[in-house]
């Protein structure tokens, strides 16, 4: 049996951030992938198809859009094989970074097949082997969760995993779920030129501020229909057609029809047939249970990813994974800590956020805050540019340290990557006054969100009767 300071079961990004940083450190490192590939969901079916998806959809939205101001004809449906290749061509670009040809380059003893638990220290593949390790990592994912409704085995629906694959635009699509997976792809497919209806038994992005949400809400209604607290409960072939019936609130019920339905309605660890039990690792609510060092339930076993459900961000599993690595490996006890970690949900405009919100930070702190406000009406490049929807808040401490930030606005999630900057190093709203921001940016959202901090000293405070003296005095 061969033996191995570390393995890895699945190489998605917290698996291959695992493996690769161990080999790097001088760990005998495997790692066992099932499919073809490494990369996972974020590369094959998540964030890199879908980014392609939406940048494909707001080309074709910008051009639509400047062809009627411009007075340019337009006419013809978008070529969609062409949003296909994009996909295709971005995924083969990005897989040599991470496939089984590179892992072997860089020492890792890649194992193609499935993976489970045979004891606390031991793997067994489906290929026959079973392999020993001092320590194993879970990396395994995530899947689209179904929910139960009535006849939907019977029809044929698309979840992540095949939207992109498909060769046509559906006439009229239904979502089922608004959470980041739904809505990104809603709006996409909206800009491709389905007609699009978006069912979820909530309502929009409820963890975000009410003013990002309410204004999120308003400029996605311009393009698909929200059907909110509602749910599917029976589903239905009709010839070509998908027929769904929908329940309210209140029990009423409505028959819509559609010519496919996309199910984004939240993730399912991948925890199954995993020997789990076996070896003794807890599993609640369907995820592994880990510590803030990403250990398991047993001390040998260390779990990292959207498999234990804790935060289900490519970036997060990355965070955990080096986490594991300093454990597992070096065995130094590094906690993960989320307080500094941001996300941006990928809409157009996009909605950014990061740490406490307003009423999070109220629950913690009492009125011991202060809320520091910008609005893109205020700030040149969005004027320019014919484009004033956005807001930032950002939410500190008495003494100005920041506890959390929101923003909604064109690239939202890359100006506001300062303040994650600022935030993480313990910088207070104050500094990013004196940052000099090139004009006309969009980052001076951020400036002047900040400037606020002065304006409150400067003329609310002591300083200006202090300064009406000074100048009296000067006379
Ligand atoms: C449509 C969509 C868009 C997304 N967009 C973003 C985004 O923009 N930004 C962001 O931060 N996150 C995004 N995410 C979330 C992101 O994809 C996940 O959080 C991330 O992929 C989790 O990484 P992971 O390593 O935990 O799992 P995965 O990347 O899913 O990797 C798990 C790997 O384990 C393998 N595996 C599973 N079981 C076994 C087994 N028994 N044996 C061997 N191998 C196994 C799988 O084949 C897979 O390769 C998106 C998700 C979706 C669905
Ligand atoms: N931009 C990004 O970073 C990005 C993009 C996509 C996904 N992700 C990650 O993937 C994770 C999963 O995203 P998601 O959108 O699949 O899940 P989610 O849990 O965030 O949202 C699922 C939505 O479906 C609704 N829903 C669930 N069951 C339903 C039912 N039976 N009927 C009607 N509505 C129902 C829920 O109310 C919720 O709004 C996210 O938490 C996120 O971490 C991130």
């Amino acid at each position: 049996m061969k033996k191995y300071d570390i393995a890895v079961i699945g190489g998605g990004a917290g698996g291959l951030t695992a493996a690769i940083g161990a080999v790097q450190f001088g760990a005998k490192t495997a790692l066992i992938e099932k499919d073809p590939e490494p990369g996972g969901d974020c590369l094959h079916y998540g964030c890199v198809p879908s980014k392609a998806y939406i940048k494909a959809a707001k080309e074709l939205r910008d051009a639509k859009k400047a062809a009627e101001e411009f007075g340019l004809g337009l006419s013809g449906a978008p070529d969609f094989s062409v949003v296909k290749s994009r996909v295709q061509d971005a995924i083969a670009e990005i897989q040599p970074h991470d496939d089984r040809k590179r892992l072997r380059s860089l020492g890792i003893d890649e194992y193609h097949g499935t993976a489970s638990l045979k004891t606390k220290n031991e793997i067994s593949i489906d290929t026959g082997e079973t392999i020993y390790a001092k320590r194993i990592v879970i990396a395994t994912g995530s899947s689209p969760m179904i929910p139960p409704i009535a006849g939907l085995e019977d029809i044929s629906y698309l979840t992540n995993e095949t939207i992109f694959s498909i060769d046509r635009v559906p006439l009229k699509l239904v979502v089922l779920g608004s959470g980041p997976v739904g809505i990104e792809l809603a709006q996409a497919m909206s800009r491709f030129g389905s007609d699009v209806t978006v069912i979820d038994h909530s309502g929009l992005m409820e963890k975000e501020e009410p003013e990002i949400r309410e204004l999120a809400h308003h400029l996605l209604s311009e393009e698909m229909t929200f059907m909110f607290n509602r749910k599917v409960t029976k589903a239905q072939k009709k010839a070509e057609k998908i027929g769904l019936t929908v329940e309210g609130d209140s029990g009423t019920t409505q028959e819509i029809e559609c010519n496919a339905l996309l199910i984004a309605a939240g993730r399912k660890p991948n925890v199954k047939e995993m020997g789990l039990e076996k070896a003794g690792v807890d599993v609640k609510d369907g995820k592994i249970v880990v510590n803030k060092k990403m250990q398991t339930s047993v001390s040998t076993i260390f779990a990292c990813g959207d498999v234990t459900g804790e935060y289900p961000f490519t970036h997060a599993a990355g965070q955990e994974g080096k986490t594991v690595v300093a454990n597992a490996v070096f065995g130094v006890k590094q906690s993960v800590d989320y307080t500094h970690t941001p996300y941006t949900i990928y809409t157009d405009p996009e909605v950014f956020h990061l740490g406490l919100t307003e009423k999070e930070a109220r629950d913690e702190y009492g009125d011991n805050i202060h809320v520091y406000r910008s609005d893109a009406r205020h700030v040149d490049r969005f004027t320019a540019e014919r484009n004033k929807t956005g807001l930032v808040k950002i939410i500190t401490d008495k003494k100005g340290a920041i506890l959390g930030a929101h923003a909604i606005g064109t690239l939202a999630g890359d100006w506001m990557q300062e303040v994650v900057f600022a935030k993480q190093h313990g910088h207070k709203i104050k500094d990013f006054s004196s940052v000099i921001h090139p004009y006309p940016s969009h980052g001076e959202m951020v400036s002047k969100a900040a400037d606020q901090y002065w304006q409150k000293r400067l003329f609310e405070g002591k300083v200006p009767k202090l300064t009406e003296t000074y100048i009296k005095w000067l006379r």
